[in-house]
């Protein structure tokens, strides 16, 4: 099984690759957020709709406000138009950005008019989205004398930040994180690498362990294009799905994930916040297996393409598990039957959907809106059916 490129390394890329022309990026992610990043640079209009993507949503902010001369409203969904990035515009304001709330205050639709950067210092709270630090170093090598960055706070999302600073260390371009300190010099080309290869999405791949966790032992899937030193957070997987039966192994380009026959843990316990998109995944399978599930670090759920907690409490609780959550946390009870041939809703969010996927091993199950894919990974459903996963269309 093939997985498409991660869309976080596709959108980074994508934005050097408009600072610097001459990079070359291979194995693109094919999903929404992707095209809607690609089209987005590509535009000359005063208009650019980015739909769901967080990630084309923040890093295009710090872009248009970088590029001199140019005005453009910059906005999303309904949804994406209630998500907050006011620490971000805030910090580019510091740095000489002009941008204005069309709507909500905090809130896109943003009208910016590019200026001449300044900085390089600038500060940033950094416990509510990782994505307004990347913005920032994203932009940094062009700004004229680098970017000198101090956080505030605590850091959420971490690796996501380390990814950011990885990939322009491949091309060459020097940068630190000491303490809450980041350090960007300035850029007019790239000295490193020319031609990257986006690695396939661990995020992902996370609905394959799930499947895997909830197969016979002796199960094996094996996805490519997978790196043992990747820079996605998410390859915790390898870690995270280890008490839960899945064993990882790493062989060339490859991985192939195997279950095993040891006992599964009446729980497990995990703090998250370095990697807030598999708590979907995890939820739900430890519901499948009836096993139970105490997850921390979840602060940032609330803000994604739904509000993730409410989302799982509802579904859950449909299927006849017992839950309960707070705006940071969840408590999934051990020992559940799952209910039959429930209707799953998905609230705009892919991970609502892929997530709770794996549960028709458990027992039949619908979902609306399951086109709703796209936005990480559109061929989902058809990689499925690979595996021999049965589907069909219903009317709503
Ligand atoms: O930088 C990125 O590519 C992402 C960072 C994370 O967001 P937060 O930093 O807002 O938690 C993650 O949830 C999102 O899917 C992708
Ligand atoms: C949170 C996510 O995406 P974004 O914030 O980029 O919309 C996600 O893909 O789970």
């Amino acid at each position: 099984m093939t997985v498409t490129g991660s869309k976080s390394e596709t959108n980074r890329l994508l934005l050097l690759q408009a600072l610097f022309p001459e990079l070359e990026i291979d194995n693109i992610s094919n999903s929404d957020d992707a095209q809607v990043m690609q089209q987005g640079l590509a535009s000359d209009g005063a208009l650019v709709d980015i739909h769901h993507a967080g990630t084309a949503m923040r890093f295009l902010t710090a872009y248009f406000a970088s590029r001199a001369g140019r005005e453009v409203v910059l906005t999303g969904s309904e949804r994406m138009r209630q998500r907050p990035l006011e620490i971000l515009v805030d910090a580019l304001k510091d740095l000489g950005a002009e941008i204005t709330y069309e709507g909500k205050k905090g809130c896109p639709p943003l009208r910016i008019k590019g200026q001449h950067l300044k900085g390089p210092r600038v500060t940033m709270p950094a416990s509510v989205s990782s994505q307004y630090i990347s913005a920032l170093i994203l932009i940094g090598p062009s700004l004229p004398e680098g970017l000198e960055l101090t956080l505030e706070g605590n850091i959420t999302s971490m690796p996501y930040i380390h990814m950011t600073l990885g990939l322009l260390k491949r091309l060459g371009i020097q940068n630190s994180f000491t303490g809450n300190q980041i350090s960007i010099a300035p850029a007019q080309s790239i000295s490193g690498e020319r031609q990257i290869t986006v690695e396939s999405d661990w995020s992902s791949a996370s609905y394959y362990y799930s499947i895997v966790a909830l197969s016979e032992p002796g199960t094996r899937i094996t996805l490519r294009f997978y790196r043992e030193d990747s820079l996605q957070g998410d390859s915790a997987l390898v870690d995270l799905f280890k008490p839960l039966g899945v064993h990882t192994s790493f062989e060339a380009d490859r991985i192939t994930l195997s279950k095993g026959d040891e006992p599964l843990p009446p729980k497990i316990k995990h703090n998250l916040i370095q990697t807030p998109d598999l708590a979907q995944t995890l939820v739900a399978c430890c519901f499948g297996l009836g096993i139970g599930c105490d997850l921390t670090g979840l602060h940032t759920l609330k803000i994604k393409e739904t509000d993730r907690l409410q989302a799982l409490y509802n579904e859950i609780t449909k299927l006849g598990g017992s839950i309960r959550v707070t705006d940071r946390s969840l408590y999934l009870k051990p020992e559940h039957q799952m209910l039959s041939d429930k209707r799953i809703a998905t609230y705009n969010d892919h991970r609502m959907a892929m997530a709770f996927a794996p549960l028709a091993m458990v027992a039949p199950l619908s979902f609306e809106d399951a086109g709703v894919v796209s936005k990480s990974y559109p061929d989902f459903w058809k990689d499925l059916e690979v595996l021999g996963f049965t589907s069909e269309e219903v009317s709503e």
